[in-house]
């Protein structure tokens, strides 16, 4: 008996070979035809797993591993190239490279490889790379199909492989670089989150509340065939129970909605926004929580968009324009002017840093194979500098959120304190978030919610007679420099 949903497969109206494998009835060695156990003959869910597919799964991995390129771009890339694949071969190729990104180093010593060469580019040969698919494969319950690529291949072996006494860190395929950074900061806590980490991560939707509210989103979409949950604690989050391709759907196109994990969806809320405020998004990238922040304030005040690439404030332009979000207007970073200009001006600041992304190693698990020591130290003086420079930006009285998708304290409390260690007379911390991925099941994410005081009232000058010529107090930022909208 199987039960419903189960991966395993049984190959069905094969010819069986002498390893007990098969191959397609016809004798092309190319295609094999696989059916789920206890599905009909020719129901739609059969699955064909054509040569030509896993071939391409192998090549996806060599972009990712050896050419370095984002999983995300290669799995985009290969629908581009094959616009006649099915959805069932879509999920198919895109589940394999998820999988194997997210699992590498395991499945590379499944299959029989030097566990320290996982991470060698030059080791990672076409060979290779068929032998990790094959073991994957096999991991997955899937009998191994007749490739010449895979003959060699011994089922038993893999079996074997996966009862042996490793460490944590190869079985959960996370690099020991890693493994003894995040195992030091966060102590008893990482094996949970590590495990949570390693599932694929569900979509989520932010309901857009210039347009619509989440009961008539929801009966939208059940309309349309898909089923979606409400998220109680987060009054804007739909849970989606099963992967579609959202971003073709008519309610998306009319902006009814952004796809955005349940995690992110609460840092806009945390900045206290009203309708009415001057906000700057400082690090607004694509505008993820530029838009979020646009709905919060119901259109009313300034938004200005930051960011050092103006190609992602592109794309933010594009999201605003579908979305309804009309008060957003963005700024490329060009030296140390934008900021100047902006001295002061903010009632409402955040700052979305540039991080490691730990928190959403589910989203990006190609992190975990690009990512280096170094690099998070790099980040940790960057992100240091835009608290720094960037929190001159809050006018007296203002707040600022800095976040992170990060679960790294290095990157996030102490961060935070560092700050308030030179700058505790002039901020002071209102409230702090920390996302457990392993308590929420949402992507990891932190965010500190710190207060600019008040200035203090002058004491009224004494009166003499000097005072009428003295020169007057030259302005830090000339009136010209003023962001227009602050007229
Ligand atoms: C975590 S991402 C922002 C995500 C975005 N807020 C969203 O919700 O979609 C960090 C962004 O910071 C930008 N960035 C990097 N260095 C920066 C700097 N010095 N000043 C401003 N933005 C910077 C990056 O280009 C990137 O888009």
């Amino acid at each position: 008996m199987v039960a419903d949903g189960d991966v395993r497969t049984v190959l069905r109206g094969t010819h069986k070979t002498a390893r007990g494998d098969a191959c397609a009835p016809w004798g092309a060695r190319k295609t094999c035809v696989w059916d789920d156990l206890g599905r009909t003959e020719g129901s739609d869910l059969t699955v064909k797993l054509h040569y030509h597919l896993i071939a391409q799964i192998i090549s996806s991995l060599r972009d990712v591993f050896v050419d370095r390129r984002y999983a995300d771009k290669v799995v985009e890339y290969a629908f581009k190239r094959h616009p006649k694949w099915g959805s069932r071969d879509r999920k198919l190729f895109a589940e394999a490279v998820y999988e194997i990104v997210r699992h590498w180093r395991w499945y590379w010593y499944l299959a029989g490889q030097p566990d320290a060469e996982h991470a060698q580019r030059e080791a990672i040969t076409m060979e290779r790379l068929w032998h990790v698919w094959a073991a994957y494969w096999v991991m997955a319950e899937h009998e191994l199909p007749f490739f010449d690529e895979v003959g060699a291949v011994r089922r038993a072996y893999i079996l074997e492989r996966a009862k042996a006494d490793v460490s944590p860190a190869l079985r959960a395929s996370i690099p020991d670089w890693m493994e003894k950074r995040l195992g030091d900061e966060l102590g008893a806590a990482w094996p949970a989150i590590r495990e949570t980490l390693n599932k694929p991560a569900d979509v989520y939707l932010r309901v857009n509340t210039l347009k619509t509210e989440r009961r008539s989103l929801k009966t939208r979409l059940a309309q349309e065939g898909f089923i979606t949950d409400g998220i109680k604690e987060i009054p804007t989050a739909l849970h989606l129970r099963q992967r579609y391709n959202v971003f073709g759907m008519a309610a998306f196109k009319e902006g009814l909605f952004e796809v955005q994990d349940a995690s992110s969806q609460c840092v806009a809320p945390f900045l206290q926004v009203e309708p009415g405020m001057k906000v700057v998004d400082a690090c607004a990238g694509a505008g993820g929580k530029t838009l979020h922040l646009g709905a919060l304030m119901q259109n009313k005040g300034k938004i200005i968009a930051l960011d050092v690439h103006d190609w992602k404030l592109a794309e933010l332009r594009k999201r605003t324009a579908r979305a309804g979000v009309d008060v957003a207007e963005t700024r490329v970073i060009e030296g140390t002017k934008t900021l100047k200009r902006l001295a002061g001006y903010a009632d409402r600041l955040l700052l979305d840093v540039p991080c490691s992304g730990l928190g959403v190693l589910r989203r990006n698990p190609d992190a975990k194979w690009k990512l280096s020591n170094e690099e998070i130290d790099r980040l940790i003086i960057e992100q240091q500098d835009i608290l720094s420079r960037y929190s001159a930006l809050v006018k007296p009285g203002g707040k600022m959120v800095y976040a992170t998708c990060s679960i790294l304290p290095g990157e996030n409390e102490q961060q935070v304190q560092k700050f308030l260690s030179t700058r505790g007379d002039e901020w002071t911390l209102e409230e702090e978030m920390k996302i457990n991925p392993a308590e929420t099941g949402h992507d990891g994410f932190y965010a500190a919610r710190l207060v600019r005081k008040k200035e203090e009232p002058k004491a009224a000058p004494a009166i003499v007679e000097e005072a009428a010529v003295l020169p007057p107090v030259e302005p830090e930022v000339s009136k010209d420099d003023l962001p227009a909208q602050s007229d």
